[in-house]
């Protein structure tokens, strides 16, 4: 044990000779030195003379200091001198560290390499013991950095050994490589979907040719059947006539059950080839036909609606799921809303007001206006009047209501606030409302559309668009009904010619609309989204040119396309906690997490035509690199399957700034989650202010078509776009797969 060597040694030890002293021994009491002798002889400053510390004839088992003082002794490992610890700066060594010591050296046997013993008598035994430090460091640090020119040396001579050109060139090479790699897989995919449309498309004219050989067999049967039915119109003859009457009966339902059947397949056959030859002729192919007078408002007669989405060629594919949508025509109705004197009073002013003639109404609007196709008013629409701001007032408190029993336990978050009226004039059962639903993205996706009915009582007919079921909804003198934006993408509504008699009905339509919602986002996401929020507030993240709604899918299973619905923008960052579990293994895995995130989008998009994009957030990096594996085997998929395949999904942009070193960056995520462990994959807010600017930052460029309005450049934070969003992650140089 080297422990005197490191030990700073009092510079105040009195080196005396003295009695000899045997170590383990305690001596008496300890005491200061009190006789002027002894002060001097603790002053090293002093002119006196130190003793000579290499006397042979020094007393060995005798202290130095040659008192008695009261502590234990130690002994040198080197010289056998016998030491007070008090004297060598050890105070407070007991007996058993003391012989738990496997080495000790003594002041006087320590030698410190600079300077020497020789040359050193006179010098203080801390400075020794210092600078005999520094030099060790010194040496030590010297042997490193030898090492490291040596390093240096090997690597200038390597570098000056290299061809730069030829090694630019190599890359240049690879990176062509890489690129054509790129469009070789996309080409072959493309290939694949051709392949496959062109083998449906041959098994539909085979079944066409049996469509007209069927067609063929069809009119042979009914030209049998009219024999059939000219000779059962003959006399009977005989008693055999009724039997043979019951046989041509039975034939004659034989063959009209074969014509049934015959023609059925005939049309399936028929409808089918229609359906894939217009889908191959608009290459629209996963999206359902929204016919374009769908949207307009009091503007078309009903429109014919397709009863089946169209769908890809089954061998590429895998069908949809249908979706529950879960909305109903009417989510609630209070019949006698309106007192009569309120009712009269509402009357009696709107019976004095100018409307505007619409198709088979006329309309009038107060506060923000409300645009829709076919609106004839004016953009200049007057606020409020009085008579009609407690009635505004009344149906903000049902919306609040609606919105926080929607919503309940998150108080943070803010209802959506009614603030335009459009009010609806039907004279005589000549009126009429054309069918139409209120899907404009100006209003609300969280909030309900409010109808109070004045005057004659007029029936209101939903429809259904996928199924066709209508139904109705009687609408009688000062009612209120309730609609919810969400319903909106899947009902039309309209006032049927002769749906009221004689007489007036004013239906005043209560809303909540603004410009910003238009970009009305839906956020769904894993935890990785949890600092994210919407609003203008301070502390909101997306600013009030972005609203929009956070909902928490920590797995992909868990995204509710419903959730969607009348949503401008849809945002999904999930999948991590699906392919970090240890039953995903390998890639195929991985592919079979990826199905599911791509059905959840198909099923969004089928279930809301109000979605223009869905923006799909690649799988961060995480700090551990067999999980990045499986993400980035997941990331490709989105890159090289989803972007290329599907309409309207677009890649968000940017993530390569979340990696350093081919992991999650540490400053931007946390370090230990809150069980005190170390984190792998969560931002932490600076991360987080990352990701939403990258999320933002795709929606507007998309929106405004590839310039970011918001600094009027198509430039981002100086960088061209192209470079932030686009070529690195979609490998057909489109603009991250968007298809404006
Ligand atoms: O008159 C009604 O009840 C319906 C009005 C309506 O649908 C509308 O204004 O959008
Ligand atoms: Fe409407």
């Amino acid at each position: 044990m080297g422990l005197g060597k490191n030990r700073a040694i009092d510079p105040n030890s009195p080196f005396k000779t003295g009695p000899p002293g045997a170590r383990k021994i305690p001596t008496p009491t300890g005491r200061k030195p009190s006789s002027k002798s002894e002060s001097e002889a603790l002053n090293v400053s002093s002119s006196k003379p130190l003793p000579s510390l290499t006397s042979k004839h020094r007393p060995k088992n005798n202290c130095p200091c040659n008192q008695s003082l009261g502590s234990w002794k130690i002994d040198c490992s080197k010289c056998g001198q016998f030491w007070h610890v008090d004297c060598v700066g050890l105070q407070g060594l007991n007996e058993k560290s003391i012989n738990s010591l496997t080495q000790y050296l003594c002041p006087l046997c320590y030698v410190s390499p600079v300077p020497t013993t020789e040359t050193t008598v006179d010098v203080c035994h801390i400075c020794r013991n210092t600078l005999s430090l520094q030099h060790a460091n010194l040496t030590y640090e010297s042997s490193i950095a030898s090492e490291n020119i040596d390093s240096l040396h090997q690597f200038c001579a390597l570098l000056g050994s290299l061809d730069i050109n030829a090694l630019t060139k190599n890359m240049d090479t690879l990176s062509q490589f890489d690129s054509r790699l790129k469009h070789l897989l996309l080409k072959e995919n493309s290939l694949v979907g051709l392949d496959n449309e062109i083998k449906t498309l041959s098994n539909l004219l085979a079944e066409q040719k049996t469509v007209t050989s069927n067609n063929e067999t069809l009119s042979k049967c009914i030209s049998e059947l009219q024999d059939d039915i000219k000779l059962l119109h003959l006399p009977s003859t005989s008693q055999t006539c009724s039997d043979s009457s019951d046989k041509f009966l039975e034939d004659i339902s034989e063959k009209l059950d074969r014509i049934c059947r015959e023609e059925a397949s005939i049309t399936t056959g028929l409808e089918q080839l229609r359906e894939s030859l217009e889908a191959v002729q608009s290459n629209h192919l996963q999206q359902p036909a929204r016919p374009s007078n769908v949207s307009s408002h009091h503007l078309h007669p009903a429109p014919s609606f397709p009863v089946h989405p169209t769908r890809l060629p089954p061998s590429t594919e895998p069908e949809i799921p249908p979706v529950p949508h879960n909305q109903v025509p009417v989510s609630d109705t209070k019949p006698e809303f309106l007192e009569q004197a309120e009712a009269n009073e509402l009357k009696e002013f709107l019976d004095g007001s100018t409307f505007n003639e619409e198709n088979g109404h006329s309309v009038i609007s107060f506060g923000t206006p409300y645009k829709y196709n076919g609106s004839k008013s004016s953009s200049e629409v007057p606020p409020f009047p009085d008579c009609l701001k407690p009635l505004l007032a009344r149906i903000n408190t049902i919306q609040s209501e609606l919105y926080g029993a929607l919503y309940s336990g998150q108080s943070h978050l803010t209802a959506p606030v009614i603030n335009s009226c459009l009010i609806n004039r039907y004279v005589g059962p000549d009126s009429y409302l054309p069918r139409h639903s209120d899907s404009e993205s100006s209003i609300h996706p969280e909030s309900s559309i409010f109808t109070i009915s004045l005057g004659q009582s007029s029936d209101i007919k939903f429809t259904e668009r996928l199924s066709g079921t209508e139904s109705t909804h009687t609408c009688s003198d000062r009612s209120l009904y309730i609609m919810s934006r969400r319903s909106q993408e899947v009902f039309d509504h309209e006032m049927e010619k002769g749906s009221i008699s004689e007489g007036t009905r004013y239906s005043l339509t209560f809303r909540c609309v603004g410009w910003a919602n238009k970009n009305s986002t839906c956020l769904i996401g894993d935890s990785n989204t949890r600092f994210l929020k919407f609003g203008s507030s301070k502390r909101g993240t997306f600013g009030e040119q972005m609203p929009g709604h956070k909902f928490w899918a920590p797995k992909i299973e868990e995204i509710d396309p419903v959730s969607c619905m009348g949503y401008s923008n849809v945002v999904l960052l999930c999948g991590i906690n699906d392919i970090k579990q240890s039953n995903i293994r390998c890639e195929k895995d991985v592919t079979d997490c990826f199905a599911v995130l791509k059905q959840k989008i198909k099923q969004i998009q089928m279930l809301s035509p109000s979605v223009k994009a869905v923006y799909v957030c690649p799988l961060l990096p995480t700090k551990d690199l067999t999980l990045n594996r499986k993400v980035n085997d997941f990331n490709k998929l989105i890159n090289f399957d989803l972007i290329p395949t599907c309409k309207n999904v677009v890649c968000v942009g940017g993530f390569d700034q979340f990696a350093c070193n081919r992991v999650l960056a540490d400053e931007l995520s946390m370090l230990f989650d809150r069980y005190g462990r170390y984190d792998m994959l969560h931002l932490n807010r600076a991360g987080a202010r990352v990701l939403a600017g990258l999320i933002k930052q795709s929606v507007f460029l998309r929106l405004h078509n590839g310039v970011d309005k918001r600094r009027r450049t198509g430039r981002v934070n100086g960088r061209l776009y192209s470079n932030v969003v686009g070529s690195r992650l979609h490998p057909s140089g489109l603009l991250d797969g968007c298809q404006v």
